[in-house]
C-alpha cells in the first residue's frame, strides 16, 4: 500500500471500561448472557455497578482498542468517536492521545459511554454497554481530512446500533473508497449482528474489504450451527475474510483461499476481553506493512496473547519490543 499519513483510522464507539471480577452466579442473577455484549440504560448501569465488587477503570471501546494496539505497534493511528464533557470523557482522550494517536473529534452533550465487564473465573468477560455520547455521534463528526489520508479505516460493527451512527458509518466507508483507501470492519458482537444481519451481510459482500469475525458472529451472520459452513460462505462473499476461534487460532480467506494461523501460547488466561480487538490490531499492522497474511496472522496472536494475559482490553507492554523479541 502507498504512503499515507495513517496506516489506519478507527471509527467506533468512545468507552470507558468498567472492569469487575464476578461468579457465575452473577451473570444469572443479573439474567446475563454469558460472553456477549448487551445494550443498557444508564440507571441500570447504575444498579449493576451498585452490585458489583471493587472494580477498575480503563479506556475501551473495541475498535479504539484496536486503535491503541496499532499504536503500540508503532503505526500511525488516528481515531473517530464521541466523548462527553466528563471526567470519562477526560480519561479516554488522554489514553489514547498519549498512545500518540490523533484524536479530533469534538466532545458532545451526552455522557461519555461506559461499559461494565465482568470477568468470570474461566477468564470470560460479558458485557453490559451504555453507548452514552456515541448516541451523538453523527455524519458530522467525520474528518473528511483522516479518513482521506488513511491506507485502512477500521468501522466498528457497534455503530449500527445508533440510526445516525449507523449513517456515518455508511458515509465513512463511501469516503474511504473515494479517497482509494481500503475499507475494514468489525462484526462487533453476535447479538449485533442479529439486530442488523441484512446491513451487515451487504457490507460483507459489498462495502468492506476485510471483514473480521469470531466464531459466534461468523455463525451467526450466515445463521448456521457450523463454523466451516460459515467460513465457506465468508470466504465466497468478501475479498479478505479473517475469523478468529479463540484458542483454537484464526482462519484467513484471501479470495477463496484459506491460510491458517495458530494461536499464541498463553501460560494463563485470566481476561479474554479485547482479544478479538488486538488480533485485528496485530492483523492490520502487518498489512499495512505489506506483510504476508501468515505473517499478519501471526501478529494479531501475537498481540491477543498479550491482551488476555491480564485484566483489560489495553495492552500493558509494548508490542513493538514483544514483536522485536519475538
Ligand atoms: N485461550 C486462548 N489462548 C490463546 N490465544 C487465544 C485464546 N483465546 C483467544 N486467543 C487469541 O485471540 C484471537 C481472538 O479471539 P476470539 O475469542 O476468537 O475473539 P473475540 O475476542 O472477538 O471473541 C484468537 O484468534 C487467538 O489468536
Ligand atoms: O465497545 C464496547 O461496548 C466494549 C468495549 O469497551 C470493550 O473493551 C470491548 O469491545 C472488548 O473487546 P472484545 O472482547 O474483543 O469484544
Amino acid at each position: 500500500m502507498e504512503n499515507r499519513e495513517y496506516d489506519v483510522v478507527g471509527i467506533g464507539n468512545a468507552v470507558v471500561d468498567v472492569i469487575a471480577r464476578v461468579e457465575d452466579s452473577f451473570l444469572s442473577k443479573h439474567d446475563l448472557q454469558k460472553g456477549f455484549m448487551q445494550l443498557i440504560e444508564e440507571d441500570a448501569i447504575e444498579n449493576l455497578y451498585s452490585d458489583m465488587g471493587p472494580a477498575t477503570e480503563r479506556s475501551g471501546g473495541s475498535v479504539a482498542n484496536s486503535i491503541a494496539g496499532l499504536a503500540s505497534f508503532g503505526a500511525k493511528v488516528g481515531f473517530i468517536g464521541k466523548v462527553g464533557h466528563d471526567q470519562f470523557g477526560e480519561v479516554f482522550r488522554h489514553d489514547i492521545t498519549s498512545l500518540g494517536v490523533a484524536f479530533e473529534t469534538p466532545s458532545g452533550d451526552i455522557g461519555t459511554g461506559r461499559c461494565l465487564v465482568m470477568v468470570t473465573p474461566d477468564g470470560e468477560r460479558t458485557m453490559s454497554t451504555f453507548i452514552g455520547a456515541g448516541t451523538g455521534f453523527t455524519a458530522a463528526d467525520l474528518s473528511k481530512d483522516m479518513i482521506g489520508k488513511a491506507k485502512i479505516v477500521f468501522l466498528e460493527g457497534y455503530l449500527f446500533d445508533q440510526p445516525e451512527a449507523k449513517k456515518a458509518f455508511h458515509e465513512a466507508a463511501r469516503m474511504t473508497r473515494e479517497a482509494g483507501g481500503k475499507v475494514a470492519l468489525s462484526l462487533s458482537d453476535a447479538f449485533c449482528v442479529d439486530r442488523h444481519r441484512d446491513d451487515f451481510l451487504k457490507l460483507v459482500k459489498e462495502g468492506a474489504d476485510i471483514v473480521f469475525a469470531n466464531e459466534k458472529e461468523a455463525t451467526a451472520l450466515y445463521e448456521v450451527n457450523d463454523f466451516d459452513d460459515a467460513a465457506k460462505s465468508m470466504a465466497a462473499d468478501c475479498e479478505l475474510a479473517v475469523l478468529t476461534r479463540s484458542e483454537d487460532g484464526s482462519m484467513v480467506f484471501a479470495d477463496g483461499n484459506p491460510v491458517t494461523i495458530p494461536p499464541e501460547h498463553v501460560e494463563k488466561v485470566v481476561d479474554v476481553t479485547g482479544a478479538g480487538d488486538l488480533y485485528a490490531a496485530g492483523f492490520l499492522y502487518g498489512l499495512s506493512r505489506g506483510e504476508t497474511l501468515e505473517s499478519c496472522g501471526r501478529l494479531g496472536s501475537l498481540a491477543a496473547a498479550e491482551i488476555i494475559s491480564h485484566l483489560g482490553a489495553r495492552p500493558e507492554i509494548s508490542l513493538r519490543t514483544l514483536v522485536n523479541r519475538a
